[in-house]
């Protein structure tokens, strides 16, 4: 529409073009955001437990009708009679947006029952990616429910500023059609496309997403969300207060050894830093450093971006710190920018292991303006064993199986990519042992690599 729209406007009369031109900027607001939104490329991300094992891709048609369409046996809701549904989050302001998704989200989950399947959609343009990025949903019904539509129209009606919402139908030719639909007033079609099938895209958006709003790999792009949200939030402005502190004295370099201990919850950390502390005559610093603490709870509520953020500002709080502290003594670290980064990649990319970017991929560097430790030890013991010290801690009696199996999946996620991550790499320790076992063997590797008297 919009193209054919242009190449007639080339023999159109000054008068009727500008006539033309407003009804091409009503359009455009009456499209929702829509420009260039078949040109997008889109990606499902896995949810185990909802029984979508690996991510989904696909585009509409356009220009690049090269690609092979999608046909409806490939979505077997959609084959089966079932329904699909989209919805895109248009806000520019990255901070609605990340809120707006995590609200919608919430919403969508708990509203849309009943065989329904809400997974996350993640979309861009193929020529910009970073800059085109959007979130968003895609809602799969198994059973044929001819209201659902009305139901997400109503249940959307207030965002319908800030999203666009498209319907997905098998063809009669068997393949399958995006229709994008106004939600002002009697909700009309606008528009549709065929929708294609596109083989696993570089760079994924569901990496997109992890760089562009779960993961900072400099300071500054983590301080500027946090200015960013320091007007609906005023903790972020406490955090960069703390942050600018602590950066006034900061040493660049360390006399003694900086050590961090890694791993899931549970698999003896505080324990082992406790002891090391004692047996290194150290410095034992946590992260996030106790003076952001009092704000966890606040961004731990808060979409991914602004939770991040925190976490990452919180490691260059603690690098300077350490940085200090390395002036005097030995320094252990209780998690540092590897649980930053592995719990944002095993959150952010749904599924199982095979899911991860590959081994060496870009996500699992360390931050160029981040102070490095001179080791890094990963504990990991088994499931069992971990479930084992969670219930003598006393803090989880029971847990169903179901859930135990996914979050077995989403630990292995983690664990796996703390074992990718390079420049410092991870030096894994089996922490099943006892504990005075465990401390003497890290001992030995702290000897060895550190180059301590014993
Ligand atoms: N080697 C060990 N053998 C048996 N039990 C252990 C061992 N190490 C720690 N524990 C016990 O396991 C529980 C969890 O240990 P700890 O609190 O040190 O783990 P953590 O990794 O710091 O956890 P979190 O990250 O959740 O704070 C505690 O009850 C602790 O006494
Ligand atoms: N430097 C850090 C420290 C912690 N986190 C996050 C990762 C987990 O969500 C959670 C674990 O902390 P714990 O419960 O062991 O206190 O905190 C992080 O992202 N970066």
């Amino acid at each position: 529409m919009w193209s054919s729209f242009r190449l007639h406007s080339h023999s159109l009369c000054k008068r009727q073009a500008a006539r033309f031109k407003a009804l091409l900027v009503n359009m455009s607001s009456l499209n929702q955001g829509c420009e260039n939104w078949r040109s997008r490329l889109f990606a499902v991300d896995a949810n185990t437990s909802l029984g979508i094992p690996d991510p989904f891709y696909f585009t509409c048609a356009n220009s690049s009708h090269h690609l092979p369409s999608l046909n409806a046996q490939e979505w077997p809701v959609l084959a089966q009679g079932g329904s699909a549904h989209s919805v895109c989050i248009t806000t520019p302001q990255r901070i609605s947006a990340a809120r707006l998704q995590k609200a919608l989200g919430q919403k969508l989950t708990q509203e849309v029952q009943g065989g329904c399947k809400v997974l996350r959609l993640l979309s861009y343009q193929p020529q910009d990616p970073y800059g085109s990025l959007q979130g968003g949903f895609l809602v799969l019904n198994a059973l044929s429910c001819p209201s659902i539509q009305a139901k997400l129209q109503d249940l959307l009606g207030e965002y319908k500023q800030h999203i666009r919402f498209c319907s997905y139908q098998a063809g009669t030719e068997g393949g399958i059609w995006q229709c994008l639909w106004d939600l002002n007033g009697e909700g009309k079609e606008i528009e549709r496309c065929r929708v294609l099938k596109v083989e696993v895209p570089d760079p994924s958006p569901l990496v997109v997403n992890i760089k562009k709003s779960a993961l900072f790999y400099k300071l500054e792009a983590a301080c500027s969300v946090l200015q960013e949200c320091s007007t609906i939030i005023p903790e972020a402005s406490e955090v960069l207060k703390l942050l600018k502190d602590a950066r006034k004295t900061v040493n660049s370099e360390k006399k003694f050894p900086v050590i961090v201990i890694e791993g899931l919850d549970a698999t003896g950390k505080s324990t082992l830093t406790e002891s090391l502390k004692y047996s290194l005559r150290a410095e034992l610093l946590k992260s996030p450093p106790e003076c952001i603490s009092p704000w966890r709870k606040t961004f731990d509520t808060e979409p991914t971006l602004l939770r991040r953020a925190y976490y990452a500002v919180g490691n260059y709080i603690g690098a300077a710190q350490i940085a200090e502290a390395a002036q005097m003594s030995t320094v252990i670290v209780d998690r540092y920018w590897h649980s930053t980064a592995a719990y944002s990649i095993g959150t952010e990319i749904g599924g199982g292991v095979p899911n991860l970017p590959e081994y060496h991929h870009e996500i699992y560097q360390w931050p160029s303006d981040l102070l490095k430790p001179d080791l890094v030890i990963l504990l990991t013991v088994s499931d069992e064993e971990r479930l084992v010290r969670i219930r003598k801690r006393g803090l989880a009696e029971t847990v169903e199986e179901k859930e135990l199996e996914s979050n077995r999946m989403f630990r292995q996620k983690i664990e796996e990519a703390y074992m990718r991550m390079e420049n410092p790499g991870c030096i894994v320790v089996d922490a099943s042992a006892s504990k005075e076992t465990v401390l003497q063997h890290v001992l030995s590797i702290i000897y060895r690599h550190c180059a301590l008297a014993l």
